[in-house]
């Protein structure tokens, strides 16, 4: 995989290339990160943890959801807003879940402002990526809506909270990702294969 290609062109290689994934390939890398995380310190010290639900070929961080929901933490997912257009707000799933589909088709939590919080609340998220490099850098899906969420870290870098743990295939890895300003750098990235 080259990494020379422009941001554009390498995210719609990259999109296809972990949607080409089987089911049973899909299956087998969940169950993967599943068994790596759940025996991660940084997912079993927090309470507050961020999730997405798995869609386009995303490695699916769901049964890891189901864990932390029978360990009793607190488990929070992305819901674009609707003023501005461009932000991103966690909010935490209740029993009794109701959904909408966002612009993009993906499913959401319904809106509940009670029940969302702000970005440094969170102990862990879970990102979904669609490139990393081994230096942290990431490639998302381009909305830049978790550049724009945890864009305050940039600010103070001696923030730890949240962490940010980039999700991904193993085929997601490129050697090197150009660097945009706003980039919120990830504190590792965690695959089927194993930790960076
Ligand atoms: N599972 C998951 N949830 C997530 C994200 C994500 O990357 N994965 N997001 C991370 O930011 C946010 C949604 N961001 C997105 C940004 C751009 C496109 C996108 O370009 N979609 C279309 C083209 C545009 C359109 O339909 O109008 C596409 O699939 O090509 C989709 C989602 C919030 N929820
Ligand atoms: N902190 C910010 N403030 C304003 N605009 C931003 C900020 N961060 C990113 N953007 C804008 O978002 C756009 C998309 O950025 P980029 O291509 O890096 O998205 P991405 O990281 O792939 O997506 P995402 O964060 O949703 O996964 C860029 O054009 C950039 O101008």
């Amino acid at each position: 995989m080259t990494s020379s290609a422009s941001r554009p062109a390498l995210r719609k290689q990259l999109r296809q290339a972990r949607r080409a994934l089987s089911r049973a390939q899909q299956h087998k890398a969940a169950e993967r990160l599943k068994r790596q995380l759940a025996q991660d310190i940084r997912f079993l010290r927090a309470r507050h943890i961020a999730f997405y639900l798995a869609n386009d070929g995303e490695i699916d961080p769901a049964r890891l959801l189901q864990l932390a929901s029978r360990y009793r933490k607190h488990c929070y997912l992305p819901v674009l807003q609707r003023w501005p257009a461009t932000g991103m707000a966690f909010q935490r799933l209740v029993k009794g879940q109701r959904w909408q589909r966002n612009r993009f088709g993906i499913c959401e939590p319904r809106t509940d402002r009670r029940r969302q919080v702000k970005a440094w609340r969170l102990q862990l998220v879970l990102l979904p990526l669609v490139g990393f490099d081994s230096a942290g850098n990431r490639l998302g899906m381009g909305g830049g809506f978790y550049d724009r969420a945890f864009a305050y870290r940039r600010r103070q870098r001696h923030t730890v909270r949240p962490r940010l743990l980039g999700l991904a295939h193993q085929c997601q890895q490129v050697p090197q990702l150009p660097f945009a300003g706003w980039d919120v750098p990830l504190d590792g990235v965690i695959t089927d294969r194993g930790c960076y």
